[in-house]
């Protein structure tokens, strides 16, 4: 919801800040971990949650303050309404309604607050005996930014490093699927648990039974779709054309912002997700593939590196010792022979070159 007020009320520059790494940053993904992170907070107060954001550049400029708690106000102003206060969850939400409200300064530092409630950068490093959540609360920003693919990403990790739930809300994916008519659905959300599958339904549908299994069907058409991100700062595209080249059958290429193409990938619209960066010593981040790579897993499709190894989530957020992702249907072979075609071209060495040692590649 708080993404949708912002994407539809949008002022490019004024609501946007250029990161240290120079990708962008709007109000909405400030919005939306705090909102997420008010959440998570409720119901596992002792839970804690590397988020991508941090509020220090909102706690510089009022003006982006003031805009990111107006959002966020404005997504949870249905809440008491939807809540008649006549039992205690009822009467907390309530409570807490009225704190949304409520415009002072003390509220919009408790918002800011909920921020670094889910930054490691702000609260510090997670113990090695804690689960933990990872959150990225606009995932695919420069899609957001164009009106196109991006995702609310959320992932559960027990100590042991491991993804047991994983949830992406994709505002922008027509559901049920990428060839859906023009009249149908927008909006697509997808969850899995570790050990019990995937599941599917309509974003703007709130009854969980509605929910249909997300199982990947097998390939039957001659030709195989490649989806890649859509811009060529995140993905080598030329790379992934030689790729293509190599799999000696007809591809065709979708380029997505966003976790979105892993579901794509569980739901069939897709066959292949390749992810070749173009600076070889770009790390990839948790909270941009672990929830979607539990989600592929539970419908029956496969992630590894490109190296071929297994995705790693490390707790510090940076997937240190691995390059890049690859994501496939299941398929006899398929995974492989994309690995294959990766570590075949030219300038795979150069990639391979920058995995620490002891990551050597294992499928
Ligand atoms: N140079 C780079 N190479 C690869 N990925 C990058 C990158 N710079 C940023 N990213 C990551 O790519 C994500 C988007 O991926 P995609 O291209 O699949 O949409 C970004 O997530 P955010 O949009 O949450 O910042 C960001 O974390
Ligand atoms: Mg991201």
């Amino acid at each position: 919801r708080v993404a949708r007020h912002v994407q539809a009320t949008l002022v490019p520059i004024q609501d946007r800040v250029i990161k240290e790494d120079k990708s962008p940053v709007t109000v909405a993904d400030f919005a939306s971990q705090a909102v997420v992170a008010y959440y998570l907070k409720r119901h596992f107060a002792a839970d804690r949650i590397v988020g991508e954001e941090d509020a220090a550049a909102v706690r510089e400029r009022p003006d982006l303050a003031k805009r990111v708690v107006d959002a966020i106000r404005h997504a949870m102003v249905g809440e008491p309404a939807a809540a008649a206060a006549t039992d205690d969850e009822g009467r907390t939400r309530l409570f807490s309604a009225l704190i949304v409200l409520t415009t002072d300064h003390s509220s919009t530092m408790q918002w800011l607050g909920l921020i670094d409630h889910a930054s490691t950068a702000a609260r510090g490093p997670i113990s090695a005996t804690e689960r933990f959540w990872t959150l990225d609360p606009i995932d695919g920003t420069k899609g957001f930014l164009r009106r196109q693919q991006y995702a609310v990403c959320l992932a559960l990790l027990d100590a042991q490093q491991t993804v047991q739930v994983g949830v992406l809300a994709c505002p922008n994916m027509p559901f049920p699927s990428l060839t859906s008519s023009p009249t149908a659905t927008t909006g697509s959300l997808a969850w899995a648990v570790r050990g019990h599958g995937a599941w599917h339904a309509p974003l703007a549908d709130t009854d969980p039974l509605s929910a249909t299994p997300l199982t990947v069907a097998p390939r039957t058409s001659a030709t195989l779709t490649v989806i890649e991100s859509y811009e060529s700062a995140h993905a080598n595209h030329a790379l992934s054309q030689r790729v293509q080249a190599r799999l000696a059958v007809p591809t065709s290429v979708v380029r997505m912002d966003s976790q979105a193409k892993y579901l794509a990938v569980a739901r069939g619209d897709a066959h292949v997700y390749l992810r070749v960066v173009g600076d070889v010593h770009y790390r990839e981040k948790i909270w941009d593939h672990a929830a979607g790579a539990l989600i592929v897993h539970e419908a029956g499709a496969a992630a590894v590196d490109v190296t071929g190894r297994a995705l790693e989530f490390p707790r510090e957020g940076v997937m240190s010792r691995n390059v890049g992702v690859v994501a496939t249907v299941r398929e006899d072979g398929l995974l492989e022979k994309v690995v294959k075609a990766v570590q075949g071209d030219e300038d795979f060495a150069r990639y391979a070159a920058t995995v620490p040692s002891g990551a050597s590649p294992k499928m």
